[in-house]
């Protein structure tokens, strides 16, 4: 060891205890230096939240593929219920959860900007969401003004829990609005969060309160409702002299609601989000609905692809029957979107008049015509084999073409595709419904369906009528619209694709088309249905890129069915990799 000690006496060092206190010190150092390396700087500490202790996932934010069931209020009520007692939680960690995925939402936007945010909070649970936002933002140096709108004395319990904790998290409590008083002034400055009522509000709001809503919605400030514009009822139109808060954007739990989709109010969503705040899933995923969204998952599954030695006798025969003097335009359009969606077979059944233009126009497609010389058909009489059957684009309804549908429809034992004129025809007739086949597909814009059905007061009435009429003539009824919606047996599909190009000059001689085409390749007349009008609605959203919302026609619509099936398989694009 005589090399240790040389080395101790050059450094000038000679007893071994002091070298080792000196190593002592030494690792000491480095330890220390170690460990305060690891610490995160200030900036970027994350936020602590209450919830934090009961959920490690907490501080991720997460926004899944939307549910594509919409559940009813009670459905709702019952997610919740489930859920606390499957986690065993007390139900205000639900609300802390829901609002710290919104806090999360703001937090990432504003990241700290001192923008003066005003949260109104009403008295029942949505309040309660508004106060634990509220908390947050404060305890995170937000410049906040929280207010609770009185509109009702029965403060529900946990808005009165999440109350507590904002009082006693800060000094700077809300402030409270009771009738009488005077609303605070709101600048287009503000950041205004709307939490007054959620799915909760089920009459009409005091005229008070709506004067808030009117202040907010005059005040051109930012709004950001939570779960649902406030204002908007969950399973009722607007009654006459509703005020609804307009917001920017809209938050909204888990699922998305009802009159999101509906045309009296869904103008009102400029935009939203859905937010998933862990409801139970198996729940969720096992409770029957009575709406659902239909997407791209969806039609998916229903899907069939084609074996590699197909020939065009596996793929059906449709027969499209139409066209009349000066209307040959809407045949011709629905023959074409039937080959483009993949029918083997196409043959057109058109009054003779129109064999020179449907020849010219579609070398692909046959026709038949009947043994008159008129400017409409008089008889449905044709030799086509074929596997489905769509009726009335272009048809007109003389009197003559209304007595051979009567005879046809008498004729037919499997579900047809009925659209334009032979639904006026029937709704001039209600007689002919007795002969139409069972699960035929009725696809009526807005007047054809009146004609059909009668008048509706609203949308909600709308839905339930239709429903009633569809279910007791057991057909289907596609609502075409801004968000078509088909019914069949009491059940609503809302469709989740197409834009407003769609709104032009034969869009539904296409669609009719397309299910025609569908159903003769063996889809179930369902599954034709909602394809159908999911593939209509994509090939616009396609066709768009090309030819803008203006430009769209008809027969673009048709050019593009094949991208909106290859789009079925594309790849989701990736998501922006983080700055690691
Ligand atoms: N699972 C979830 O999605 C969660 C949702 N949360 C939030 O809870 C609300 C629903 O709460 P609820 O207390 O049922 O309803 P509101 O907050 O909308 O409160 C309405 C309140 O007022 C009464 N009321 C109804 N209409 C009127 C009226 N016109 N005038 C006066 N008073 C009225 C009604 O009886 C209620 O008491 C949901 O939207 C979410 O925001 C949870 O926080 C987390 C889980
Ligand atoms: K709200």
């Amino acid at each position: 060891m005589d090399w240790v000690k040389r080395y101790y006496i050059l450094l000038g060092i000679s007893n071994v205890y002091v070298i080792e206190l000196w190593l002592f010190l030494c690792l000491s150092v480095y330890a220390f230096a170690k460990a305060y390396r690891k610490q995160p700087p200030e900036s970027s500490k994350k936020v602590v939240f209450l919830q934090q202790r009961d959920r490690s996932d907490f501080l991720i934010y997460k926004r899944k593929n939307i549910s594509m069931k919409i559940y009813s209020r009670a459905q709702i009520y019952e997610a919740d219920k489930v859920t606390v007692e499957k986690e065993g939680i007390p139900s205000i960690n639900l609300m802390e959860r829901a609002g710290g995925y919104i806090y999360e939402w703001v937090n990432e936007r504003l990241k700290g900007g001192q923008v003066p945010i005003k949260v109104f909070c009403g008295i029942g649970n949505n309040g309660g969401d508004g106060m634990v936002l509220a908390r947050y933002l404060i305890e995170n140096n937000y410049n906040v003004t929280t207010y609770v709108v009185n509109y009702n004395n029965k403060r529900v319990p946990d808005f009165l829990g999440a109350y507590d904790r904002l009082k006693s998290a800060t000094k700077n409590w809300p402030i409270v609005i009771n009738e009488g008083d005077e609303l605070p002034a709101i600048s287009p400055q503000d950041i205004v969060v709307d939490a007054i009522f959620g799915i909760g509000l089920n009459r009409v709001v005091q005229d008070w309160v709506k004067a808030l809503f009117t202040a907010i919605n005059n005040s051109n400030a930012y709004v950001l409702s939570i779960d649902i514009p406030s204002g908007m009822y969950m399973d009722m139109a607007p009654q006459e002299g509703d005020v609804i808060i307009l917001p920017r954007f809209t938050l909204s739990f888990q699922a998305p609601k009802l009159p999101f989709f509906l045309p009296d109010t869904a103008p009102i969503m400029q935009a939203w989000d859905i937010l998933d705040i862990g409801l139970d899933p198996e729940y969720l995923a096992t409770t029957a609905t009575d709406v659902e969204l239909i997407g791209k998952q969806e039609v998916i599954q229903m899907y069939r692809s084609r074996p590699q030695f197909a020939h065009k006798g596996m793929f059906g025969h449709s027969l499209l029957i139409g066209g009349s003097y000066g209307k040959m335009g809407a045949i011709i359009l629905a023959s074409k979107a039937a080959m483009r969606a993949g029918s083997g077979m196409v043959t057109a059944y058109i009054p003779q008049i129109g064999v020179p233009i449907l020849q010219t126009a579609l070398p692909e497609v046959m026709t038949e015509t009947d043994n008159f010389n008129g400017k409409v058909f008089e008889e449905i009489d044709f030799q086509t084999k074929a596997n489905a059957i769509g009726i009335g684009p272009g048809m007109g309804t003389d009197s003559k073409t209304a007595k051979a549908m009567g005879d046809f429809l008498k004729t037919q034992k499997n579900p047809l595709v009925i659209d334009a004129d032979a639904i006026n025809i029937i709704a001039a007739i209600p007689e002919l419904l007795a002969d139409v086949p069972a699960l035929s597909i009725f696809t009526p814009h807005f007047g054809e369906l009146e004609r059909l059905i009668g008048k509706w007061e609203d949308d909600f009435d709308r839905l339930e009528k239709t429903a009633k009429f569809a279910k007791k003539h057991d057909i289907a009824i596609v609502m075409k619209g801004a968000h078509t919606i088909t019914t069949y047996d009491m059940k609503l599909y809302i469709n989740d694709s197409g834009n407003p190009g769609l709104a032009t000059a034969g869009s539904g001689d296409v669609l009719t088309g397309v299910i025609t085409g569908l159903l003769a390749q063996g889809y179930h007349p369902m599954e034709a249905a909602l394809m159908g009008v999911y593939f209509h609605g994509r090939a616009a959203d396609i066709a768009i890129n090309q030819y803008g919302i203006e430009g769209l026609i008809a027969s673009d619509v048709t050019e593009f069915l094949g991208r909106a099936y290859m789009d079925l398989f594309a790849k989701p694009e990736q998501p922006p990799q983080e700055e690691g």
